[in-house]
């Protein structure tokens, strides 16, 4: 195998087409750090595990789906223990911080991570840093042991506070150095990770033994890599409430229409797996699948067409849906907030006053239309039992990842095999759904809405639908879910842009 050593995109290759995308670690720029055994050896807990310890040369592929003559592709280093540790835990001082929106489990992997720290690397001096990347430097910390995180993972949202904007760079290593921290958990989405991206970096630039490791957070799951984000699978489940609700109501009444609208500012994954989940949704609008309201194949013609067989129907909207027509009808508004992430309209207020208009105007039939708007409140739940284990598991695995001496790296999910990516690709891309895969088919099965896309135009112009060269490909970057339903492509603004 060899290496080209350089720490930020540190590949090592092998036979038959093995790609390595390593992590960077403490003794790439650090020569000569003392080495120390791996207290878990003598955990009482751990003395049952045959080869509790990771094999230093394990890896994970990227991709799982492969032909006879198919290159190894890229891997992963594997996540978990090393026998060999790069911290004593009484020289350890660790810091958590938890960045951007909220989404169910961040309390979960606080929790975890200071559980861990302390039970399975007696590590006792671990910080809460205060209100996001700001409260490094504006804000005091919050002492975090086992008795103080007990609890905190019933509950939504985050006991650390968070915040968009706010990232100095200088001035958060500096915090860092004065308080001694070498240890930082940096817990949030895409914008969080180009943040710890560039403390890494600076941090490496000083030389300093500090590891900065991420953990991916994003209520939408547009993190690029990963199987999938914690979290998802709550945000799905809670949107379950919302839709029966839109159904209960919709079904009750003559011509009724129910509209959910749901997270998702350019990834519609809540809106695609809420809409197949429930099976009572007959319209799902997604940022990644243009749509038009009138004419032949239009969203009006078809929601006549389900009042008149049916007497109801439910739409389910992601937020990000249908800008560019808002954009088109009302004065563009080209707010951004604290971080640069686009503000979006009210896709679900334009879109019922659109729907109620048609009908009343053009067509003179009176329709019903409830607008149920549960967005914050599918984000502000605490975690549900299998994301409470996957949150554990993540936890787990960023902090032997840290002990172990990596260091510019996220945590993450692939292939169901915990692993440890390099910033860079978590950063470099937006994970969305591919509009042309299977599981868009399938929803659109389920569903029977329109595709919204003419054979011609789907098979022939994709660009004008919006839909990228790599969205196009049959075979995604990254699998997830059975490897059809999703790619990374690069968003007008690279999802959030600098600070
Ligand atoms: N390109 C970037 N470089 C450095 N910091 C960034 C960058 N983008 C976002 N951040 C910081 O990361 C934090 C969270 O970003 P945000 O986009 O609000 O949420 P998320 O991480 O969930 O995507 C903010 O404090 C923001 O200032
Ligand atoms: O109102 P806020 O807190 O800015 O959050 C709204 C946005 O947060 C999101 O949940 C995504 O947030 P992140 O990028 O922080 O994961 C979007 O779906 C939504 O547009
Ligand atoms: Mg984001």
């Amino acid at each position: 195998m060899e290496s080209n050593g350089i720490s930020e995109s540190k590949i090592v290759t092998g036979d038959y087409g093995y790609v390595l995308q390593d992590v960077p670690h403490l003794k790439d720029y650090i020569p000569d750090l003392p080495t120390y055994s791996n207290p878990l050896q003598d955990n009482p807990a751990y003395s049952v595990v045959k080869q509790y310890f990771v094999h230093v040369d394990d890896s994970v592929p990227q991709k799982i789906v492969v032909h006879k003559d198919s290159p190894r592709g890229i891997h992963f280093r594997r996540a978990g223990p090393r026998q060999k540790i790069y911290f004593e835990p009484d020289e350890v001082r660790a810091c958590i911080v938890t960045c951007g929106g909220l989404c169910p489990g961040l309390n979960t992997v606080i929790r975890e991570i200071v559980y861990s720290l302390y039970h399975m690397y007696g590590v006792t001096r671990v910080l809460g840093i205060d209100g996001g990347y700001r409260g490094f430097y504006a804000r005091n910390t919050i002492p975090l042991t086992p008795k103080v995180v007990n609890d905190i993972h019933k509950r939504g949202g985050t006991i650390l506070g968070t915040s968009r904007g706010g990232h100095d760079t200088s001035k958060i290593v500096h915090s860092i150095q004065d308080r001694g921290i070498n240890q930082v958990y940096i817990i949030g989405g895409d914008g969080t990770q180009k943040g710890a991206s560039v403390i890494f970096e600076e941090i490496r630039r000083r030389g300093l033994k500090v590891v900065v490791a991420g953990i991916p957070k994003t209520i939408d799951n547009d993190i690029p890599v990963i199987d999938k984000s914690f979290g998802f699978d709550t945000a799905v489940e809670e949107a379950q409430r919302a839709i029966n609700a839109a159904h209960v109501e919709a079904e009750s009444i003559e011509n009724g229409i129910g509209l959910v609208k749901l997270m998702g500012r350019y990834s519609g994954f809540i809106a695609m797996y809420a809409t197949l989940a429930s099976r009572d949704v007959d319209c799902c609008l997604i940022p990644e699948s243009p749509f038009y309201l009138e004419g032949k194949g239009g969203l009006f013609e078809y929601i006549e067409k389900q009042l008149k067989e049916n007497g109801h129907m439910v739409i389910v909207l992601a937020e990000g849906a249908g800008q560019e027509l808002l954009s088109a009808s009302m004065q563009s508004m080209n707010h951004q907030d604290a971080s640069g992430n686009k503000l979006l309209q009210d896709v679900g207020l334009w879109i019922s006053q659109s729907i109620k208009d048609h009908f009343s105007r053009q067509k003179k039939m009176t329709i019903n239309l409830k607008y149920i708007d549960p967005t914050y409140m599918i984000r502000a739940v605490p975690s549900n039992a299998s994301d409470n284990v996957y949150c554990t598991l993540l936890a787990q695995s960023v902090v032997h990842g840290a002990m172990a001496g990596y260091t510019g790296f996220t945590s993450g999910l692939v292939n169901g095999r915990q692993t440890y990516i390099p910033f860079y690709r978590i950063t470099e891309k937006q994970h969305q759904v591919v509009i042309t895969d299977r599981m868009w088919a399938r929803l659109l099965s389920s569903t029977n809405q329109p595709s919204f896309i003419s054979q011609k135009e789907g098979s022939e112009d994709g660009e004008e639908n919006n839909i990228s060269g790599e969205m196009k490909n049959e075979e995604p970057a990254t699998p997830c879910w059975g490897d059809e339903n999703c790619a990374d492509v690069v968003t007008e603004n690279g999802g959030a842009s600098s600070v």
